[in-house]
Parts: structure tokens; sequence; C-alpha cells
């Protein structure tokens, strides 16, 4: 009786192991989803968090479509790129570059045509242009509250809905967003930023759920403070441009650091990913486990924060 309990425990362990062997090389193969010659479009790509995540794909062999306002910008970073290239492998590739405003909605059709006639396809679309703001809602012009909308909303989901009937059609495609701490939680003096962070996550929420069946899988990317031009290039509520790099942003963590982690989530294919400490996680989690305490904490940072102006 001992020696058939023994010889059970033994399979038992044995196909206990061969499960977790199995798991290893299933996540190892999902770690190593390729991106040689894969097509990759970057949007923001002539500054900060956009232009790193062009140095990661790049150096992972993708083929880059690099987009921005500034075609001279662009064609800087192309520049970087290729003299940074070596001959040893991944093969790597000179980028594409294709100039639009995002926020100039009715042109973004063309330049999703200008795009795919690049490599015919796009094999992952990362949107990660944006522009953030700074001021309190009762000195706020509506324009404003529009003009950060039409960026970082409209002209996202234009150009992810002009691109994405290409990827059902082939079946293949990765769409992937760079949305924000704030796309989780709002805090004060942020309202036209949070407030189009929080559309991104809702909009591409229901999008993941709509195009899984294609295989096409949807990355929400929600990073802390990053050590970017963020806040220089933010906008106030008169539509004048902030132009302070503020301490908070000064702090964040190098925008390489954040390239490769977007890098590794466009390889596992997560669905949604927050790359912030402990206190912006615990926010997150008080703001639907704990709502009556988070609301305090803000009301206090509100405060706190607030400018002689506002008295
Ligand atoms: N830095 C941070 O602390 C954090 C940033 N993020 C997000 O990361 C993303 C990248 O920002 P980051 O690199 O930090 O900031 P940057 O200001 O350095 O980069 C923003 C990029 O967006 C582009 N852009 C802005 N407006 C438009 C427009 N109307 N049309 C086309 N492109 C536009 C800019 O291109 P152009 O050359 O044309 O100006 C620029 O390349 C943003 O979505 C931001 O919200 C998220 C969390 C934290
Ligand atoms: C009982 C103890 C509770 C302690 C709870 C701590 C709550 C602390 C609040 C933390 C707020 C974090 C805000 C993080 C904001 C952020 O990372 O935003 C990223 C950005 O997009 C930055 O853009 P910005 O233009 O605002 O610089």
């Amino acid at each position: 009786m001992e020696r058939v309990m023994g010889g059970g425990g033994l399979q038992l362990v044995l196909f206990s192991a061969g499960l977790l062997l199995l798991y290893r090389i299933l996540v190892r193969l999902r770690t190593g989803a390729a991106l040689q010659d894969a097509v990759v479009v970057i949007t923001g790509a002539s500054s900060g968090l956009g232009k790193e995540c062009a140095r990661v794909f790049h150096a992972a062999g993708a083929r880059l479509v690099l987009c921005g306002r500034d075609a001279a910008r662009l064609q800087q970073v192309v520049q970087e790129l290729t003299a940074s290239s070596t001959s040893s492998r991944p093969q790597t590739y000179t980028p594409c570059t294709v100039t639009f405003d995002l926020s100039d909605t009715a042109t973004v059709d063309g330049a999703a045509e200008e795009i795919l006639k690049c490599y015919g396809h796009v094999d992952v679309l990362i949107n990660n242009a944006g522009i953030s703001y700074r001021g309190n809602i009762l000195d706020t012009h509506l324009s404003v509250q529009r003009d950060v909308m039409e960026t970082n909303y409209f002209g996202t989901i234009a150009l992810t809905q002009a691109l994405l009937p290409s990827m059902v059609h082939r079946r293949s495609g990765h769409i992937v967003v760079i949305s924000s701490v704030q796309g989780k939680i709002a805090i004060p003096y942020r309202s036209a930023y949070a407030a189009s962070k929080h559309a991104t996550q809702a909009y591409f929420d229901c999008l993941r759920a709509e195009v899984e069946h294609y295989g096409i899988p949807v990355t929400v990317i929600s990073p802390g403070y990053i050590r970017t031009s963020l806040s220089v290039n933010a906008v106030t509520g008169d539509g004048s441009k902030y132009g302070v790099l503020d301490k908070t942003t000064a702090a964040g963590r190098e925008p390489r650091d954040v390239a490769q982690a977007v890098l590794k989530a466009v390889r596992q294919r997560s669905k949604d990913v927050v790359l912030a400490g402990a206190q912006p996680n615990l926010a997150i989690y008080l703001r639907t486990m704990w709502p009556a305490l988070f609301f305090k904490l803000m009301s206090s940072r509100a405060r706190k924060e607030r400018k002689p102006k506002d008295e």
C-alpha cells in the first residue's frame, strides 16, 4: 500500500514539475514575442517618451513609422537612430516619418493612409502623443478643455479608428495607448488632462473587448511622473503655455526605463499596466475601495496647492 502511495506521490511531483516547466516555456515564449521586422507606429515620437520608445523599438529590429507635428524634429530622431545603428543583429531599419497634427482630426484619415503606405500594414500602433494642463476650473476657458480633449482623446481615437480596419482585415495588429495614472484617478488642477485620460481609458477598455476576437490585443499603459518636457509644454486655463519644469516631473522616472517597460508590455501583450510607485497605486486602490477617504485627500491637496489668485 505504501509503495502504491509513494508511486502516486512521485507521479504527482513529476506531473507538477512538468506543468511548471510548460508554464515557464509559455511565459518565455510570450516574453519573446518577436518585434524584428514588425511595423511599429509611434505618435509623439519627436521628444520625451515617444522618442525613447523609438529608440528601444528600433533597437529591437522594428520597422518604425514616427509621427509628430514637426518634420525637422522627426528627421533629427531618424538621424540619431540611424547613426546609433550597428551592423550586428538584430537588423535595424531607417524609420519612415509622417507629419500631422492630432488635434486637427480632419487630417488624421489622410495621415493614416500615409502611414499605411510606408510598409503596407501596421503591426503595433503606439498612441503616445499628448499634452498636459495646469489650472483651476473656475479660470479655465471651455476652449482649453476642448483643445486638450482634441489632442489626447479625439486625435488618438481618430487615428486608431483609421488604422483599425486594416488590422481587422488582416486579423492581426496590436493597439497601445499611453494613458496616465491620471486616467485612473483625478487630481486637482488637472481637470482637462485627467478627463482626457479617463476618457482614453474607457474607450480603449471598450475597444479591447470588441476586437479581442479578431486577435488584436489592446494595451493601456498608465505611467506616473516621467522626466520629460510634459509640464513645460502643458497649457494653462487661458491657453498659454505653462513653461515650467515641475519638481514632480523632474523627479520622475527616466523615459528610457519607461520605454523599456512599454516594450515589455507589447511583447507580453499586457492588457492594463500601471507604471508607478506605491503612493499612486495606493491612491488608485483607495479611489475604488474607500472613495470617501480619497476625496478627502484630494480636497486637502487642492487647499494646499491653492494659489493666492484663487482666494
Ligand atoms: N511625463 C510624464 O510625467 C507623463 C507622461 N505621460 C504621457 O506620456 C505621453 C508622452 O508625453 P511626454 O513624452 O511625457 O511629453 P512630451 O511633451 O515630451 O511629448 C509629447 C509628444 O506629443 C506630441 N504632441 C503633442 N501635441 C500633439 C498634437 N496636437 N499632434 C501631434 N503630436 C502632438 C509632441 O509632438 P510635437 O513635436 O509635435 O510637439 C511630443 O512629441 C503623453 O501622452 C503623456 O500624457 C503619462 C504619464 C506621465
Ligand atoms: C492613509 C494614507 C493614504 C495615502 C494615500 C496617498 C495618496 C497620495 C496621492 C497621490 C497622487 C498621485 C498623483 C500622481 C499623478 C501622476 O503620476 O500623473 C502622471 C502624469 O500624467 C503627470 O502629468 P502632469 O501634467 O500632472 O505632470
